[in-house]
């Protein structure tokens, strides 16, 4: 294998990635472990969205607003968390952990594991080639040896309504990026990006007011957003479903916005966050030299390979290929990919069987997903719909999680529901859902089950500690098994 002082004279590498976030770092991770030389380009800051302006800032906003909620659910904590939020300190919280948007130390640990990076916009130019471009307008021509992996994520998308671009809205980067509270800030979307950036402000001190199109957290079960929206109305938001904005507009750009709503009502507000989901950054990619569609999601197989694409050397990792919008689960791609990109590389056989060593089966059957709302929702596998739909014969078993002695313990009162999908006819769990403070801990334990495909009456002997909320379990398995189990 060459390395990667030999070829950067030249600008040949084993591989090349195009995109600096948390899957393109992956996926040049495992290549250079197997050995291969490796290029990054990166147009904007390593570390992505998820770093600067998505998963980490908006977590560590959100952490001060649930934990101070948390204390308030227990009786003694609760009268010595009186006061509001100090937004200045919560600001600089978040600060510290984008590290003030200043990328340097992600940098340092690309060339660390012995890649080059590039910065400027990557293209691809034809079959195994990437153009660079940098910000001074100067060229670089890169050519890939045995890949190239574009892993360059997404982009928000707002919807087509007079007055949207004019009135300067808020998307996920204003909304993470933001050191002031707007007094009254309008969501328009009620995704994972929508819940949490409500939960989120209207913690900071905003009256949010939370527009969605339909019920909260669609593609969860029905549950998750019901007791996030009434979390939501609790802590003061108002949550209204079943409306849409038709129109947007702020004639003074200084002054408020206002939205006109479906029903006839509109809604001023300081400041309106659009959380209407998101679009493939692969518009200006090259992607029409190799036979693609600019714009469009791409469709790849089980080892991250674009389809339609001839000579196995282009792969489409994290959000781009529209599997699952999520950090850990484009990093498995990613992960998936670097080892069969060494593997093809190297000429060796490839294990990209179900749960094989180069294939991302868990994309299809075990993705999990936590909501850091107040409650959290968390939820891997099938809800019942999906199980229904996708033609298992499946049975529900669901319980309040105060059933748990442990969720008690933990909070006063403890908000929450919990429900296991199960196939009937084999006796596993398809899927599992828990909504309620601090669940998100809960939930790899129900990923192993759903991946290990653990019989529930194995499931048995998994006996959870006292007084945890983990021992939910012990009562939905035993509500799973029937009465004398
Ligand atoms: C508000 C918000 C909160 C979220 N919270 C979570 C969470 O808690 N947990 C979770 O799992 N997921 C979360 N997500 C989703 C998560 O952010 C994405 O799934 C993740 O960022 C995808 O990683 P990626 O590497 O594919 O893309 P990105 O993180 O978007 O990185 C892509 C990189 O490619 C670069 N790039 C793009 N085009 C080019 C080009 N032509 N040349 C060179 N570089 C290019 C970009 O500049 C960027 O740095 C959240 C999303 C949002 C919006
Ligand atoms: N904690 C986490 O894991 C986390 C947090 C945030 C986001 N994410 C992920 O990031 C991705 C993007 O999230 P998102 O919330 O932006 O997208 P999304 O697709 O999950 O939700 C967008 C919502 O906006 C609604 N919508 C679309 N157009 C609309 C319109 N014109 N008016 C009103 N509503 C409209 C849709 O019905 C949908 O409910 C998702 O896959 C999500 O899972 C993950």
């Amino acid at each position: 294998m060459s390395e990667a002082h030999e070829t950067h004279e030249n600008g040949v590498y084993d591989l090349i990635v195009l995109g600096a976030g948390p899957v393109g770092q992956n996926v040049a991770d495992r290549a250079r472990a197997a050995g291969l030389s490796v290029a990054v380009v990166e147009r904007e800051l390593v570390g992505g969205e998820c770093s600067y302006w998505a998963c980490v800032p908006s977590k560590a906003l959100l952490r001060p607003v649930i934990a101070a909620s948390e204390a308030r659910r227990v009786d003694g904590a609760r009268q010595a968390v009186t006061g509001p939020l100090d937004a200045e300190a919560v600001f600089a919280r978040r600060d510290r952990y984008v590290t003030e948007w200043d990328d340097s130390g992600q940098a340092l640990w690309v060339k660390g594991i012995g890649a080059d990076l590039y910065r400027g916009h990557g293209r691809i130019d034809g079959p195994r080639t990437v153009t660079v471009t940098r910000d001074d307008g100067g060229r670089q021509t890169l050519t890939a040896r045995h890949a190239v992996a574009l892993a360059t994520g997404s982009k928000p998308v707002l919807p087509d309504v007079p007055g949207i671009e004019e009135a300067r809205p808020w998307t996920n980067r204003h909304g993470t990026d933001s050191s002031a509270v707007p007094a009254r800030l309008a969501v328009v979307g009620g995704g994972g990006v929508g819940v949490e950036m409500a939960t989120l402000w209207q913690g900071l001190g905003s009256h949010v007011t939370l527009l969605a199109r339909r019920a909260l957290l669609p593609r969860m079960e029905p549950f998750a957003g019901e007791l996030v929206a009434q979390g939501l109305t609790e802590a003061g938001a108002d949550v209204r479903t079943g409306v849409r904005v038709t129109a947007v507009r702020r004639p003074d750009p200084a002054g408020p916005v206002t939205l006109t709503l479906d029903d006839g009502g509109e809604l001023e507000a300081d400041e309106a966050l659009f959380a209407t989901g998101r679009r493939p950054a692969t518009d200006d990619l090259g992607l029409d030299t190799v036979g693609l569609t600019p714009g469009a999601w791409l469709d790849v197989d089980t080892t991250g390979l674009v389809q339609g694409v001839d000579g196995d050397w282009l792969y489409a990792l994290g959000d781009i290929n529209h599997r699952a919008l999520l950090t850990h689960q484009g990093k498995y791609q990613a992960r998936t990919a670097g080892d069969a990109i060494a593997a093809r590389a190297a000429g060796r056989p490839l294990d990209d069987g179900p749960w094989g060593d180069h294939a991302t089966t868990a994309d299809q059957h075990a993705v999990p997903q936590v909501f850091f709302t107040d409650p959290e929702a968390a939820a891997v596998g099938l809800s019942a719909e999906q199980a229904e739909a996708a033609g298992h014969r499946v049975r529900t078993v669901d319980l309040d999680m105060n059933a748990a002695q442990g969720a008690n313990l933990f909070a006063d009162g403890y908000p929450g529901h919990a429900r296991l999908v199960i196939d009937s006819d084999r006796d596993v769990l398809l899927g599992a859902t828990f909504v309620g403070p601090g669940v998100g801990d809960l939930l790899h334990s129900a990923t192993i089950a759903v991946v290990g495909e653990v019989p529930i009456k194995r499931l048995r002997h998994a006996v959870a500690s006292f007084p945890t909320v983990s021992e939910i379990w012990v009562f939905l398995v035993a509500a799973a098994r029937g009465a004398g189990h």
